[in-house]
């Protein structure tokens, strides 16, 4: 079936961990197991079909690079999985719209280039997939994004906390164009996240009466120091929080009863992230019953695997002509997904969209 012809806005850690993590199990066996991808194989794609044919970056340090030297530069601190080859594919000059917050351009220079024609270059790029790797709040330019790949009919992979496969508006806008979405908001392999959402179920499968939680984040990436400006929290919050009582349906908590989100940034962590996370509950006879557990977790790595995933099921969905929100790969993938499901049955339906058992 050829490649998948990936393109990345936003060249930072995220994106360091997924071209890296293609190049370190392209010689995978394709039936074995490895950590973080739900298969070598998924599908008619091993790993190493997929193909990073372009990259936007708004960075003066990135701009212009090789993609292989732009992930290792400016800010970007995540740890290194192995050394990637010279991938004969510069770094472009994006658009910035919203995407530089306070605290990125107290870091870092913007570029003084013209930002290029994105639809152009999808198209003579014949890129299969965008995958959105914007800052947390970058509402406007994730929204021009996924307005190019609409117009250049290139598959999208939303990660990060914009809700675009999660409106109606959009959704609709994707399916109309009969091009694939994938969102929103990244969930990891083994996150904040997932950790809680499996620990919330488990309190209400097993009886216990969950009555207040929070998840708390911190972290030494530009993602938490973007994150320090409140404003831009906004959407990122409502979705880790959905992304965990949705998982109860039939517990109210209310508002005052969850605290979940990005808490503060500490520079020496580096790309690294740790989630503070406790659940209170009542359990036989109301009497009380606490969890609490700390996760320490490279944050980009975790989700690189994910990404991987989601961009061959995104490319699935393209091969078959099926537009709008891939709502299987959304579930499992996503925090943010149109429709929320446990994860064992997401990725059961995963396992059947591959198959060609569901239509999405
Ligand atoms: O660990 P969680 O809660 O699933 O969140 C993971 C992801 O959340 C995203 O919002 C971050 O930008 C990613 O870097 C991160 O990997």
């Amino acid at each position: 079936m050829g490649s998948v012809r990936v393109a990345i806005v936003g060249v930072g850690n995220c994106a360091a961990s997924l071209v890296q993590g293609v190049e370190y199990y392209k010689d995978a066996d394709p039936a074995a197991k490895v950590p973080g991808l739900m298969h070598v194989q998924f599908g008619d794609y091993h790993v190493s079909d997929i193909e990073f044919v372009a990259a936007f970056d708004v960075d003066a340090k990135k701009v212009g690079l090789d993609l292989a030297d732009a992930i290792g530069a400016s800010e970007n601190n995540t740890i290194k999985i192995c050394d990637v080859p010279n991938s004969g594919v510069q770094v472009q000059r994006g658009h910035t719209h919203d995407g530089l917050g306070k605290y990125y351009r107290q870091t870092i220079e913007e570029s003084a280039e013209a930002p290029v024609d994105i639809v152009q270059i999808l198209k003579d790029k014949q890129v299969d997939v965008l995958v959105c790797y914007l800052p947390v709040g970058s509402e406007a330019a994730a929204k021009y994004y996924a307005q190019c790949a609409i117009d250049a009919k290139v598959a999208f992979v939303n990660a990060l906390p914009v809700f675009i496969a999660g409106t109606k508006e959009w959704a609709d806008k994707f399916t109309e164009a009969g091009v694939p979405i994938v969102g929103d908001d990244i969930k990891s392999q083994v996150g904040a996240t997932i950790t809680h959402r499996v620990m919330a179920k488990l309190f209400e499968d097993r009886g216990v009466v969950l009555d207040r939680t929070m998840q708390l984040n911190v972290g030494g990436n530009m993602d938490f120091k973007n994150m320090l400006e409140r404003e831009r929290l906004e959407s990122k919050k409502i979705s880790k929080t959905q992304a965990v009582t949705s998982q109860i349906p039939d517990r109210d908590l209310g508002a005052d009863n969850v605290h979940i989100g990005p808490s503060d940034y500490v520079a020496w962590l580096d790309d690294r992230k740790w989630a503070y996370v406790r659940l209170e509950g009542r359990a036989f006879g109301d009497v009380p019953l606490n969890l609490e557990y700390k996760l320490e977790v490279w944050d980009s790595p975790n989700s690189a695997g994910v990404i991987i995933d989601a961009l061959r099921a995104a490319k699935i969905a393209k091969d078959r002509g099926i537009g709008g929100p891939i709502l299987s790969a959304s579930s499992y993938f996503m925090k943010s997904p149109p429709v929320q499901y446990f994860d064992d049955e997401a990725r059961a339906n995963v396992e059947k969209f591959i198959a060609g058992e569901v239509e999405r």
